[in-house]
């Protein structure tokens, strides 16, 4: 892969259980630091997407299509349908209800039988760490996470915590995997788009507009 000066779009999406924190780590990642300070969302209807660009090291232009999916049973054949067509998944999980940790393998099972394993890049989130009655400890979500083949890490939109580092982490994966080849464009598909190619890549830092906390 030619990395400098192309423009790609990868489609991310976050699933896990209803009232985890899913629309809340989007918007927090959309807005900033100011989107700590939203009022609670609404519980989410269906999915909606968000947007967001990012400029890479190696000068790659991305365009990162963000899908909120709803935790709610009742919308599950709607989400399900989306899955096939997404290069990274979020799965989140909260770390104050162990029941939804222990749902994060039917999660990931779904997603995997939807499109199989090879085509996306998994992260697995442990949201509300700024909450002290959590019942699921790092470890315990770092060992689950070694045994799906992908990382963890913690976050929090109440408190601004790794958000821009989760997506951050998923993104470069992205980026990794189709420069290695093990993740290819594909007409059909719509996880990995090339919107165009530029003759002057940008500057080679990654622009971000808001910062990082990595507590
Ligand atoms: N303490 C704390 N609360 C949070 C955090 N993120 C979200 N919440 C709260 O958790 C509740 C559910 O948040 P949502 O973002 O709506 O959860 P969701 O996973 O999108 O829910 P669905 O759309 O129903 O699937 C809300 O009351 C949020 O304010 C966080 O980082 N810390």
């Amino acid at each position: 892969m030619e990395a400098a000066g192309y423009s790609y779009q990868f489609r991310i999406a976050l699933l896990g259980d209803a009232g985890v924190g899913k629309t809340s780590l989007l918007r927090c990642y959309v807005a900033g630091a100011r989107g700590a300070a939203e009022p609670d969302p609404e519980p989410t209807v269906g999915v909606e997407f968000y947007s967001r660009a990012l400029q890479l090291p190696a000068g790659l232009r991305v365009k990162l299509q963000l899908w909120d999916t709803a935790g709610q049973e009742c919308f599950r054949c709607i989400t399900r349908s989306f899955y096939r067509n997404m290069v990274g998944i979020l799965l989140v999980f909260d770390v104050t209800n162990r029941e939804s940790f222990e749902h994060i393998q039917a999660w990931h099972q779904e997603v995997v039988s939807t499109q199989g394993p090879d085509k996306v890049v998994f992260l697995l989130v442990g949201h509300k760490c700024d909450l002290s009655t959590r019942c699921v400890s790092s470890q315990e979500a770092e060992e689950l996470a070694a045994s799906l083949g992908m990382g963890f890490m913690e976050t929090s939109a109440k408190s601004n915590c790794n958000v821009d580092l989760a997506f951050d982490t998923v993104t470069s994966a992205i980026e990794q995997a189709l420069q290695q080849g093990d993740i290819k464009l594909d007409k059909d598909w719509a996880g990995v788009r090339l919107l165009h190619r530029s003759p002057n890549p940008r500057s080679s830092s990654r622009k971000q507009d808001s910062g990082t906390c990595q507590c």
